[in-house]
């Protein structure tokens, strides 16, 4: 599990390494590169908390003028079952009128906070709308329409964390993406 020691008891499995996660990004950042054919700008909008390194990483691999913004979304809370309840805690910052947006997630596991937050943005008439995604769970996808555009890893419906992926806010600064323990979270 390399530097991540102190948490080394917690995890059952290391699903993809820093080193898988670092080569897919590069090549997500020169899929995203080589889609986008005008000269526009591109709002690349983190989804917190759990996008944040995955966003950061990401930005450098894009060869195109981007720029940041934030939307806080929670549906959680400390629980590993999606509540159904999304609530918009920050809203984002930039006017995406006539603009390229870009949702950057961590996860897409239900659906359901994708949906409601395309479903928001949409109304604002943004340019276009494209969603990267790091991890997809299409098993237990509810909202059976949303989808990414750009997808770093298909998994399987285990609960993982690190690289920004939280159980009760820990394990996020895990280099690497790893199950946990099933005692841990049961
Ligand atoms: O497809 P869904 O079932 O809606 O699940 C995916 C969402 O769940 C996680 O966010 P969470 O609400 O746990 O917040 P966090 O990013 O701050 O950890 C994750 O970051 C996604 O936004
Ligand atoms: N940390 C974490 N958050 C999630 N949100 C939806 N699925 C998951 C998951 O597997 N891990």
């Amino acid at each position: 599990m390399g530097k991540n020691n102190v948490f080394t008891n917690d995890i059952k499995e290391v699903i993809i390494n820093e080193e898988e996660i670092k080569q897919r990004i590069e090549e997500l950042g020169k899929e995203i590169t080589n889609i986008y054919n005008d000269d526009d700008d591109i709002v690349m909008l983190c989804i917190l908390r759990g996008a944040i390194l995955f966003m950061a990483d990401l930005a450098r691999e894009i060869d195109l003028p981007v720029v940041f913004d934030f939307m806080d979304v929670s549906s959680y809370g400390a629980s590993t079952e999606s509540s159904g309840v999304v609530r918009i805690i920050k809203d984002m910052e930039e006017n995406i009128e006539g603009r390229h947006l870009l949702i950057v997630e961590d996860i897409i596991d239900t659906g359901r906070t994708l949906k409601h937050v395309i479903d928001m943005l949409q109304t604002r008439n943004p340019k276009s709308i494209k969603v990267v995604t790091l991890l997809d769970k299409p098993e237990r996808r509810v909202k059976k329409e949303i989808d990414a555009d750009f997808n770093g890893f298909e998994i399987p419906d285990e609960f993982v964390v690190g690289y920004g992926l939280d159980f009760a806010e820990k394990y996020r600064n895990l280099s690497f993406i790893g199950v946990l323990k099933e005692k841990l979270y049961i």
